[in-house]
């Protein structure tokens, strides 16, 4: 498969420290699972081409994409808040990247057989979880998160052992750079302080050239850069936050040092608003939990200062760089959740508002989703009844909606066509996701295709979908999602 004259690979001119190079390992009769057209064209590659058989071998890793140089990469990680040491790609392997018309973007194959990080892993990944990642990361980029992408699904028959025997597939991940907070820790963990500072620079050069030459931190690029990592961070986890997405496994090893969100496992979109909720099913003490996430993001960036540390060369350095995040992800939020409630500016009270509307919200465990989506058009003129309507606590509600509308004052046909561009009418809810998976079981491939679009278009009416923003059904609380992937 021939899709781009040149393949350069910034990563693997790092050296090979950071590397183990390895062509995928094929599986048998692969099969297309799902293309993504719209990345495709953003990225100007065809997509038909891309779906065709040969696509398929390729993007399934049983033959050469012509011209790439395949590695997997070195990296470490805390897990659920301990050392784990060497982790690495272990089953995801990197082709390269392209020149795109939105610029240089790296490939990577997700699935595609063992590496030398594999540990105990089979360095394969189930259609299941292949699935939820395809739509789960589009579904982000749709609400205007930043993510990785994912350009194509493979499917094989191949047999894989998780609690039962499912099958094999391969997501193609598309992103500008795939570096994790813990390739940092991973060479100052292990006292590799060159290894470390080439990393740094690559990463300062490429993606954050402004922090060569700010007088901010003295001068110091790697104390900037951390700073950077860490607004971009708090922006990131307040988008999260605002939209009801719970990632489910925030190990430093799944940071992207980008700030993009990566590893779709057990993910969730909320159903019912519920603050402490646990998405994942492995998570026993809950350290990822939904109202978690904003202070575990600052925990991994304290991480990533330590791993800096090195170059940053003054702790007061490292931990002033990390200051900001303290005042970025509270500004943030308050910004998201404000433009929720259609409020063009920020005044005093706005903050007990927003929390007398989540206190509401989680003491009937309103639907998130839903619940903002009929503000939405409560505001552009509908009654309030099926606002109302979703509340057990018919006079809590009334009392909250006449301090909302004080607030909210005129122009309300403003406030609600900012309103429709933030709260979507479609996430990429568990019961969703699972119909089109049980359905590609059985080779019926069309509900990934459906939800695909709908979730890049999430705040469309689509009326043909309207069944798919309603309230879950019952079934869906008892969807056990794991780590199992
Ligand atoms: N089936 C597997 N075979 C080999 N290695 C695996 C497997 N599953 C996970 N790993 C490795 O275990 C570590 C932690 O896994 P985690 O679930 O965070 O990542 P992942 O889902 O594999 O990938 P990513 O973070 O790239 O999306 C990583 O080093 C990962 O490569
Ligand atoms: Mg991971």
């Amino acid at each position: 498969m021939d899709i781009a004259a040149a393949w350069p690979n910034s990563l693997a001119a790092l050296g090979p420290a950071f590397y183990t190079e390895l062509a995928p390992t094929p599986l048998p009769d692969p099969y297309l699972v799902g293309i993504n057209p719209s990345l495709a064209a953003a990225l100007g590659l065809d997509a038909q081409r891309l779906a065709s058989r040969a696509g398929v071998e390729a993007f399934t890793g049983n033959a050469p994409v012509a011209g790439s140089r395949p590695l997997a990469s070195v990296y470490s990680g805390h897990q659920f808040g301990v050392w784990a040491g060497q982790l690495g790609d272990g089953r995801a392997i990197l082709l390269g990247e392209i020149e795109s018309p939105a610029g240089p973007h790296e490939l990577q194959l997700k699935g595609c057989g063992r590496t030398p990080y594999s540990r105990m892993g089979d360095g394969r990944a189930v259609l299941r979880s292949s699935i939820r990642e395809f739509l789960g990361s589009e579904a982000m980029h749709g609400l205007g998160i930043p993510t990785t992408r994912a350009l194509i699904v493979t499917g094989s028959d191949a047999p894989v052992r998780r609690e039962e025997i499912e099958t094999s597939a391969v997501v193609t991940r598309v992103s500008p750079s795939f570096i994790r907070f813990g390739h940092f820790e991973h060479f100052s963990a292990r006292g590799q302080i060159d290894e470390l500072r080439r990393l740094a620079d690559y990463v300062v050069d490429r993606f954050y050239p402004e922090c060569r030459g700010t007088p901010k931190f003295a001068g110091n690029p790697y104390a900037a850069l951390l700073e950077q990592a860490s607004e971009r961070t708090a922006a990131m986890v307040a988008q999260w936050q605002a939209v009801g997405f719970c990632h489910g496994v925030m190990n430093t090893d799944n940071m992207s040092i980008l700030a993009l969100t990566i590893d779709y496992g057990p993910f969730q979109f909320l159903d019912a608003f519920d603050p402490g909720h646990i998405c994942n099913h492995s998570d026993d003490a809950g350290r990822y939990a939904y109202n978690r996430q904003p202070q575990v993001a600052y925990w991994n960036l304290f991480c990533l200062g330590q791993a800096l540390l090195p170059l940053i060369g003054d702790q007061e350095l490292a931990l002033a760089a990390l200051e900001s995040y303290k005042t970025v992800f509270p500004r943030e939020l308050q910004a998201r959740m404000g433009a929720k409630l259609g409020l063009a500016d920020a005044r005093e009270g706005d903050r007990e508002l927003l929390e007398a509307t989540l206190k509401l919200l989680a003491a009937d465990r309103v639907d998130y989703t839903i619940f903002w989506r009929r503000l939405t058009r409560h505001v552009a003129g509908d009654s309030s009844e099926a606002v109302r309507d979703l509340f057990l606590d018919r006079e809590g509600f009334d009392r909250w909606l006449a301090r909302y509308q004080e607030r909210l004052g005129a122009g309300t046909a403003e406030a609600a066509q900012r309103m429709r561009q933030v709260n979507p009418k479609y996430v990429l809810r568990n019961h969703l996701c699972e119909i089109a998976i049980r359905q590609a079981k059985l080779k019926d491939f069309s509900e990934v295709e459906t939800l695909l679009a709908l979730m890049q278009s999430p705040f469309e009416e689509h009326p043909a979908h309207e069944d798919k923003a309603g309230i879950p059904p019952d079934w869906a609380q008892h969807i056990e999602i794991s780590c199992s992937s």
